[in-house]
């Protein structure tokens, strides 16, 4: 496992409790050291005692060994200038998986498409994780479950056997681009929930961008190849009810900070754990744009990121001037607008009955 943060660690020890033999890489030697020695993670994992098996380190060579699998769970933005380190130690059967949950400044990749290039290894030996996983109910062994994609479902499988124990469940797909979109994306709606709840709105404002940013992370996902039923598994609305509902989101607390009036300078400053959500926000609008697709959360969270929205009017789902239920349809990714789901059979019947029964324009 390479990142001795929460999640890192977290994981470790879900691997850990299920038999597996893991190696923490952290960066700090003094961290390693109190991982190896006291079993504790005290700066992320405060209370919680991990299995004795855990082995620490801040060597990178001994960390990756001849493991079979590495999970990396550094924050996004720092994932491209550890892979020069780390390419020459990959073996050429490892699987490498990602637990990232951003995408890339500057570029707008996904941190699997920074691993496939920075690593130069073939898309069936990655995989990654996603999930409603919140690291510390989980470390208190609160029953939880997760996704494991890959290209390849033989690889994604073998994930996930080693990532399932008598607490946690992983379940397989092949839709990456979902998977990993699903993380990301809620994270920014996620920090939208945050903001209005720093704000004191209550729970119809907060359910209203649930709704429509569910919408939102579908279109934008659906837009770059994802299935739209991923949006609404564990890695889309699973994750998304976790992170906006939970104090123990950083994301969500980020939110909660813009919302109560603090500027993004403060924000960053008082956050000692990784937000992700922060630094996609930018990269995510680009890549909408790209593919024409309409994101007012996330263009109104990144107004109140730029100091150019007052957070008390944010109202993302009320910027549309048109009366027409715009994108609201059931989450397969098509619109109502003209689509076959629910205008066409009722139109159909009116027709008919003007018709004489014979159906739409007369056919
Ligand atoms: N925490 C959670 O509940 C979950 C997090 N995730 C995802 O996991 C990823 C990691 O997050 P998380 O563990 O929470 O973050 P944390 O902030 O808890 O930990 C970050 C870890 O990365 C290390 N790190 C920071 N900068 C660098 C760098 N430049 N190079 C190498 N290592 C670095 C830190 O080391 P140091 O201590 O020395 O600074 C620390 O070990 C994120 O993408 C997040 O979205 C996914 C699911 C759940
Ligand atoms: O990804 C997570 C839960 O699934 C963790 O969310 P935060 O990064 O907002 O804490």
């Amino acid at each position: 496992m390479l990142g001795a943060g929460s999640w890192g660690t977290t994981f470790s020890k879900i691997l850990a409790d299920g038999g597996a033999d893991v190696t923490l890489w952290a960066r700090r030697p003094e961290l390693a050291r109190e991982i190896s020695l006291a079993k504790r993670n005290s700066d992320y994992l405060p209370g919680i005692n991990l299995p004795p098996s855990i082995r620490a380190t801040s060597s990178l060579e001994e960390a990756v060994g001849e493991s079979a699998f590495v999970f990396v769970s550094i924050p996004s933005q720092s994932l491209r200038s550890n892979l020069a380190a780390l390419a020459p130690l990959i073996g050429p059967e490892t699987v490498v998986i990602s637990l990232m949950k951003g995408v890339e400044k500057g570029t707008g990749l996904r941190m699997s498409e920074v691993l496939e290039q920075g690593l130069g290894i073939d898309r069936d030996r990655l995989a990654v994780a996603s999930g409603p996983n919140l690291a510390l109910e989980i470390a208190k062994e609160q029953p939880t479950a997760a996704v494991i994609s890959s290209a390849s479902l033989a690889t994604a499988e073998a994930v996930a056997k080693v990532a399932t124990n008598r607490y946690f469940r992983s379940f397989v797909n092949t839709d990456v681009i979902g998977t990993e979109f699903g993380g990301v994306l809620k994270n920014l709606i996620a920090v939208a929930i945050g903001i209005v709840d720093g704000v004191g709105y209550g729970e119809n404002t907060k359910a209203s961008i649930l709704t429509r940013g569910l919408a939102e992370m579908t279109d934008f996902a659906v837009a770059y190849g994802a299935v739209p039923e991923t949006m609404s598994g564990l890695a889309g609305l699973g994750d998304l009810i976790a992170t906006s509902s939970s104090p123990l989101s950083r994301n969500n607390t980020a939110g909660r900070l813009l919302g109560q009036g603090y500027s993004f300078t403060d924000v960053v400053a008082r956050m000692q754990q990784t937000a992700e959500g922060l630094a996609s926000v930018a990269p995510i609008l680009t890549l909408a744009a790209a593919r024409g697709v309409d994101m007012p959360i996330v263009q109104q969270v990144s107004q109140v990121l730029a100091g150019t929205l007052n957070p008390r009017d944010i109202a993302p789902h009320l910027t549309t001037d048109s009366l027409e239920p715009q994108g609201e349809r059931p989450i397969d990714g098509r619109k109502n607008r003209g689509g076959p789901s629910l205008r066409r059979p009722f139109q159909r019947t009116l027709d008919q009955l003007r018709n004489g029964g014979r159906g739409a324009g007369g056919h």
